[in-house]
C-alpha cells in the first residue's frame, strides 16, 4: 500500500475588502468577504516542503486588495473573474483558481428627507454571493460564474397548505389548508458560460449584473408571494422555473430553503380561540427542503458547483 496526496487547493480566506468610491461627493461603498483557492501543481509543498511554487496566501490576500483600486469593486461577479482570471493566467503553476465572495449591502441613511452622502445603515436583508472557477490555460480555458444570495428572509402569513402526504404509524403532523409559510432561502444561480465567453460579459460595463441580481431575487419573491402553495417544494420549484424563463442567461438554479416552522399555539386551556393568530417560531428542528431547476438543454456543469473543492 502507498500513500498518494489527493486533492489539493490553497488560498486565502475571508478578505474584508472595503472599497470606496469618493471621486464626488456622493460616495459609494462596496462591502465584500472574499475568498480565494488556488489549484495546480503544488505537490511538492505537501510532499517535500518545497514551497518554490507557492504563490503566498499573503500575496493572494493583497491581490484582492490591490484589484478592489486597479481593476474596480463594483459588482462582484466582474470583480471575481479579474481574481481568477489574473492567478490562472498569470501566475505559472496555478492551473485553476476559484473566488468565493460575499457582499453586505449597505443603504444611505435619510436625513431631513435627503439620502446623506456619506453615511450608510447596513442593510437587514440577504447576502449576495457569487463563486467564480477559471481552469486551464490559453485555449484551453474554462470559465464558470454562480451568482446568488444567502439569508433571504421571507414570511407569508397565509396562502399555503400542507396536506395529502404520506403517513405511517409515526406521523402525528396534522393537515393543514392554512399555515404560515416563512424561510431563510439561499438560491445560487449558474450563467451560461458560453454567453459568458462572448465579449458583452468580458466586463462589468458590457453586462447588467446589478440588473439580474435584482430580477432575479424579485422574480422568486414575486413567487413566493403569489403562489398559493401546497408544499415548499412547489414554491421552489415554481420559483426556479420563473427565474430562467425570464433570464435567459442563466442555465441551473440551485435552491437551499429551511422550512421556519410556526406552531399554532394552544390558547384552549385560557379558555381562548386561536384562529391563526398566534404561533410559536420554532428554530430547531426544521425541514430543509433543497431542490435544483434546469434547463434540458443546459451544459454540463464542469467545476461550477465545486464549492470550495469540497474540502473539508
Ligand atoms: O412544505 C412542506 N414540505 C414538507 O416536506 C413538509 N414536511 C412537514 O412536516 N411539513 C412540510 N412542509
Amino acid at each position: 500500500m502507498a500513500i498518494v496526496l489527493g486533492p489539493h487547493q490553497y488560498g486565502k480566506a475571508e478578505n474584508r475588502v472595503v472599497r470606496i468610491y469618493r471621486d464626488s461627493p456622493r460616495h459609494e461603498i462596496h462591502d465584500v468577504n472574499v475568498s480565494t483557492a488556488l489549484r495546480g501543481a503544488f505537490d511538492p509543498a505537501h510532499l517535500v516542503g518545497d514551497q518554490s511554487a507557492v504563490l503566498p496566501t499573503d500575496t493572494q490576500k493583497q491581490t484582492a486588495y490591490a484589484y478592489a483600486k486597479e481593476k474596480g469593486l463594483t459588482s462582484i461577479e466582474p470583480y471575481g473573474l479579474e481574481l481568477a482570471r489574473h492567478f490562472v493566467d498569470d501566475v505559472e503553476p496555478v492551473t485553476g483558481a476559484r473566488i468565493e465572495i460575499e457582499e453586505y449591502a449597505w443603504e444611505r441613511v435619510v436625513v431631513d428627507g435627503t439620502e446623506h452622502d456619506f453615511t450608510f445603515v447596513r442593510r437587514g436583508q440577504e447576502v449576495r454571493t457569487a463563486a467564480v472557477t477559471v481552469e486551464g490555460k490559453g485555449d484551453a480555458q474554462r470559465t464558470w460564474v454562480v451568482g446568488g444570495f444567502k439569508d433571504l428572509v421571507l414570511l407569508k402569513t397565509t396562502g399555503s397548505e400542507f396536506h395529502d402526504f404520506l403517513t405511517d404509524e409515526y406521523t402525528l403532523l396534522e393537515p393543514t389548508s392554512d399555515r404560515i409559510m416563512a424561510t431563510s432561502l439561499e438560491a445560487k444561480w449558474r450563467f451560461d458560460s458560453a454567453a459568458l465567453e462572448s465579449a458583452a460579459l468580458e466586463s462589468s460595463a458590457g453586462f447588467d449584473w446589478e440588473g439580474v441580481y435584482a430580477g432575479v431575487k424579485q422574480t422568486m419573491v414575486e413567487v413566493f408571494a403569489t403562489l398559493h402553495s401546497l408544499a415548499l417544494q412547489q414554491t421552489l420549484y415554481e420559483m426556479g422555473k420563473a427565474v430562467l424563463e425570464r433570464f435567459p442567461m442563466i442555465v441551473e438554479l440551485r435552491m437551499s430553503a429551511p422550512n421556519k416552522h410556526h406552531f399554532l399555539y394552544d390558547l384552549a386551556p385560557f379558555g381562548l380561540k386561536n384562529r391563526n393568530e398566534v404561533f410559536n417560531a420554532d428554530d430547531r428542528p426544521y425541514g430543509l427542503i433543497q431542490a435544483s431547476v434546469l434547463r434540458d438543454d443546459a451544459p454540463a456543469a464542469g467545476a461550477a458547483w465545486d464549492v470550495a473543492g469540497g474540502f473539508a
